[in-house]
């Protein structure tokens, strides 16, 4: 970061200086006082952008350049110093200038809150020291670092861009040229036209487009990929993801936030950065060649010249247009936000449904879950209804403004023209010139639809990054969780709440101490399990503190394991990469679990959730813990699906081959007062609080 601030510093300093030689130096044909001046306003820009957003960095930057190259060709040819086809080939003295605007406009609009929102999602890739990414070859070593690559993609962009309005600039003289020749009946220059001019800017015409493609492309595709991982990853670190529904920012459906509104986002920026700025600096080009032709415009039919009169009209065409545009257009950005939030509904239900299919299958739930599918996709039709009345409306506006566009200029120029005013190369350049203004304009009004879906990309994926923001600082709220215990998970004046702040479990002083096996008790909805989401540091909600023990491992068993999609070595691997374990150890664990039919299918892809029967799943977690061997265990209800001599064999199995492991269940069985040495009850304590308390061990039965 600092290397590329300084880096504008250097720039600015350099800036100054040229404008300074510019204005200065003797022997130099001046350039126009102007050009020197904004030399020294585009210095004041580049030192003003030092705290700008890494993203719009790039294009002040890219700006400063332009106006060096664009200034100082202009001077070489002026010194003679270019070959003439060269210098011949050069935009005019207002391009530099030009570029210096563009640069103010970037820098000023770096203030606006939507330019914001999207900078803040932005650009934590232009300013990432991530090594480049080994998934995508394209442009792999444009650069030391992603954020680099990043950055030098988005300025090759816009200068791919530029170059491409600099060549819609040649071609309208050459239209000017070409058609004078006809009128002249002048053969040669004609065919010079032709085959000179022509055939080497159509050539080039090609190859930019083919380039633009690779290099945009590229750009999204690692930006994509960065911001993907970059994604997922926050989501699913220190329990984000779990904590996220508690908090009061609206974030649903994040697998759709990850999946398609980053995609979207990014194709978005690039279009609308890159674009819109490379039609900005062709709409203000071909409006100078506009006021140049109608400089002393005589208003048809009368004798009033109106200087630049093509020019106020083709920008009070603009504004109309896209005022009109902006009142016809404005309700779908808010239509687009909820097409997205429906679509995802609806297809979050279907996959709710395929997951838990034999659950529906059993209790004969089709009906009821077909009339909620029928009215989440309701909400899918309703929205979309709306949404087409609106295109339609939008569409009625942006084709007739179209057509009229057409032979606008034509109507206006053409008195000229038959009054023998001007040629029919300068009638052709003007409706040319025209038509490229409107085609910048159009460029402008369409983006419409796309700026809708784009704010509403932009809500959402903000609106996510700032609710992980809320889930990782929760993580750390009220409750305390360290590990600076002897040897015991110890609790001090812990009190648990529900998210509506209702308290249920209260703790002064509990202690569970290393070895053994311990049996939590105590009526279903005391907060047991809440217990156990505290010391395992997931639960948000409370005061005090928790501690365990330093660099001992735990793992904690609900009573409805999680099983992976994949192999089944897999699946008892889980939390582990499957290539922790050896096959042979895996085989092991699923014996002792009691499952020595599974031990020879590790290779096996299936749902498992779904093939295997509650007890089984829950036999595969304790094989889990016997290949894991934690320090901890702790089972929540994790037998409770087992008969109660296999259930009884499970735990003999895990003492004996755990011996290093301290055991903490919880579960409603007398039963399973026998597996365990002490036992914690949870007891009313008046007001819906629970308090965990050591109590005695019934002597055993026998
Ligand atoms: N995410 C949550 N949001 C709101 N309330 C919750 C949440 N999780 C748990 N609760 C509530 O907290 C209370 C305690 O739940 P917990 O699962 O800890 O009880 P338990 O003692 O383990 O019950 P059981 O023996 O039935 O499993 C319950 O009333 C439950 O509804």
């Amino acid at each position: 970061m600092a290397a590329f601030k300084s880096r504008l510093g250097i720039q600015a300093v350099l800036t100054a200086l040229f404008a300074l030689l510019l204005l200065a130096m003797p022997g130099i044909p001046s350039p126009p006082l102007y050009v020197s001046l904004a030399g020294f306003a585009m210095a004041g820009i580049l030192i003003a952008s030092k705290n700008l957003s890494a993203y719009l960095k790039i294009f002040v930057s890219v700006y400063g350049i332009g106006y060096l190259v664009l200034a100082g060709a202009k001077t070489l040819a002026a010194m003679g110093a270019l070959p003439a086809i060269v210098a011949a080939l050069l935009p005019p003295d207002f391009a530099a200038t030009g570029s210096v605007v563009f640069g103010g406009i970037v820098l000023a609009i770096s203030y606006w809150a939507p330019i914001r929102d999207i900078t803040l999602i932005a650009d934590p890739y232009f300013a990432s020291h991530d090594a480049p990414s080994r998934e995508i070859g394209m442009f792999r070593r444009f650069g030391r670092t992603e954020g680099q690559i990043g950055r030098n993609l988005v300025a090759l962009s816009i200068f791919v861009n530029f170059a491409d309005v600099a060549l819609t600039l040649r071609f309208n003289f050459f239209y000017r040229d070409m058609y004078n020749a006809l009128q002249e009946f002048d053969a040669a220059a004609f065919w010079y036209q032709l085959g000179y001019i022509f055939v080497p800017l159509a050539i080039l015409n090609v190859v930019i487009g083919m380039f633009d493609i690779y290099v945009d492309s590229g750009l999204q595709l690692r930006w994509r990929t960065w911001l993907t991982h970059n994604l997922y990853e926050r989501w699913l670190g220190q329990g984000t993801h779990y904590r996220i529904p508690f908090v009061d920012e609206h974030a649903d459906n994040p697998d759709q936030r990850i999946q398609s509104d980053v995609n979207n986002f990014i194709a978005q920026t690039t279009t609308l950065s890159t674009r819109l700025l490379s039609q900005a600096a062709q709409l203000v080009s071909f409006i100078v060649i506009l006021w140049t032709l109608s400089r002393d415009f005589v208003l048809p039919f009368t004798d009033t010249v109106i200087p630049g009169f093509l020019v106020w009209l083709v920008i009070a065409y603009a504004v109309v247009g896209t005022w009109l545009t902006h009142l016809i257009g404005k309700p779908l950005i808010g239509l687009d936000y909820r097409q997205e939030q429906v679509e995802a509904d609806f297809r979050f239900a279907l996959a709710r449904n395929r997951i838990y299919s034999e659950q529906i299958a059993l209790l004969r739930g089709e009906r009821a879950e077909t009339s909620r599918l029928a009215t989440l996709f309701h909400a899918i039709v309703d929205n979309y209804v709306g949404i087409i009345f609106r295109r339609i409306k939008l569409i009625a506006f942006t084709f007739s403004y179209r057509q009229a566009s057409a032979i606008f200029p034509l109507v206006i120029a053409a008195p000229s023209f038959f009054a023998k005013k001007i040629t029919l190369g300068a009638l052709q350049q003007t409706s040319n010139a025209f038509s490229n203004v409107q085609n910048s304009l159009n460029f402008f009004i369409n983006s419409y639809t796309i700026l809708a879906a784009y704010k509403a990309n932009t809500i959402r994926l903000g609106s996510f990054k700032r609710a992980m923001t809320k889930a990782e600082a929760l993580a750390g709220a009220g409750l305390a969780n360290g590990n600076d215990t002897a040897g015991s998970v110890t609790a001090r004046d812990l009190a648990l709440a529900l998210p509506d702040g209702r308290e249920i479990v209260r703790a002064g002083a509990l202690d569970l101490p290393k070895g053994g096996a311990t049996l939590l008790t105590g009526p279903s909805g005391s907060g047991k399990s809440t217990l156990f989401r505290a010391i395992a540091g997931i639960w948000p909600f409370g005061k005090g503190r928790v501690d365990v023990p330093a660099g001992q491992s735990a793992l904690v068993l609900p009573q409805r394991p999680y099983l992976p999609l994949g192999t089944l070595r897999g699946a008892v691997a889980y939390p582990h990469t499957v290539d922790t374990f050896s096959d042979e150890a895996i085989r092991e664990a699923l014996r002792a679990a009691q499952l020595p039919q599974l031990a020879d299918q590790l290779d096996a892809v299936d749902t498992w959730d779904r093939r295997l029967s509650g007890g089984e799943q829950q036999r595969l977690a304790i094989a889990r813990a016997i290949l894991a061997k934690p320090d901890w265990l702790f089972l929540d209800e994790s037998t409770a699906a087992l008969d109660e001599e296999t259930e009884a064999t499970i735990y003999r199995t895990l003492r004996e081959s755990l011996p290093g492991t301290t055991i903490v269940s919880i579960g409603h069985r007398s039963t399973l007062l026998k597996h365990h040495d002490r036992r914690v009850e949870m007891k009313p304590v008046g007001e819906g609080r629970f308090e965990p308390r050591m109590s005695s061990m019934p002597a055993p039965a026998e």
